[in-house]
């Protein structure tokens, strides 16, 4: 099994394209829904947000306030290292518990969407290719405006807590063109899953783990003289 960080941009397109590779048949992990998950009333994270942000991040019904917790944390660094440092080792114990049901039930291949790829570098030495989901600065201002009902100085605060996109396009195994019509990006997307399909680098793993498999056998019949 291989796994490919598909990432990005703030609102330059990921939902897009992970939806176009879940419709031909991918399993997507999608780390934005894990991020949901790990901070559920009375999960670890949700515990540990109330302990540190106190309830001024809550609603009455005990959910996050996200709204209120974005503009928090999109507007000083440390808060939002803070919530990082509270989400990220759940989100990544759920995303290891996934991985490994797909791994067990015989997948080639996963695809993990985490926007967050290249700037936490957690998940990244672990993954075979890496696809950026790039477009222009503006689209990007715009299209985050336009979906967050935010104005120009929210977004530009969003885009500016992440790594520049053009910086993760020159660090990039494939590059989607999301600048274009969304006809054009699931075009580009169908070249990708195609070139997924065909790839051997699944081989590798299941290549070490036999290797593994028969020196553990060797190494019991010698000790236990079968
Ligand atoms: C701050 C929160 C409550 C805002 O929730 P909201 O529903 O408005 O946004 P949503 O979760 O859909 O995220 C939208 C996008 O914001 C960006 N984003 C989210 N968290 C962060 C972060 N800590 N740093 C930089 N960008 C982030 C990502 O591009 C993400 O795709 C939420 O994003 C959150 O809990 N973030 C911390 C967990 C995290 O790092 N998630 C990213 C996936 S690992
Ligand atoms: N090619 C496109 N043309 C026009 N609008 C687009 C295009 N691609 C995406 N959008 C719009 O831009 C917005 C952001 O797209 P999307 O939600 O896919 O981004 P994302 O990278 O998943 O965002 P996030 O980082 O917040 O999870 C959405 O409102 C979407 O409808």
């Amino acid at each position: 099994m291989f796994l490919v960080g598909l990432t990005g941009g703030i609102a330059s397109g990921k939902s897009s394209v992970s939806k176009t590779l879940s419709d031909l048949g991918c399993k997507v992990i999608d780390a934005d829904k894990l991020a949901r998950e790990v901070v559920a009333p009375g999960a670890t994270a949700w515990k540990k947000i109330r302990q540190h942000f106190g309830d001024e991040v809550f609603l009455e019904n005990g959910e996050i306030n996200r709204e209120k917790l974005g503009e928090i944390i999109f507007a000083d660094t440390q808060k939002r290292r803070l919530l990082n440092s509270l989400t990220h080792p759940e989100i990544h114990k759920l995303m290891l518990r996934k991985i490994f049901q797909l791994f067990i039930t015989g997948h080639a291949y996963a695809v993990l969407d985490i926007p967050l790829l290249f700037e936490t570098g957690k998940v990244l030495p672990y993954v075979t290719y890496t696809v950026v989901v790039n477009c222009s600065e503006d689209q990007q201002l715009e299209r985050l405006m336009k979906r967050n009902k935010l104005t120009e100085e929210e977004a530009r605060g969003r885009i500016e807590a992440q790594m520049p996109l053009a910086q993760k396009v020159k660090a990039a195994t494939y590059v989607v063109d999301n600048s274009g019509s969304l006809i054009s990006t699931e075009k580009q997307v169908r070249g990708l899953h195609r070139d997924l399909q065909r790839s051997k680098a699944h081989w590798r793993l299941r290549l070490v783990l036999s290797s593994v498999f028969i020196v553990s056998l060797g190494v019991i019949f010698l000790v236990f003289n079968y």
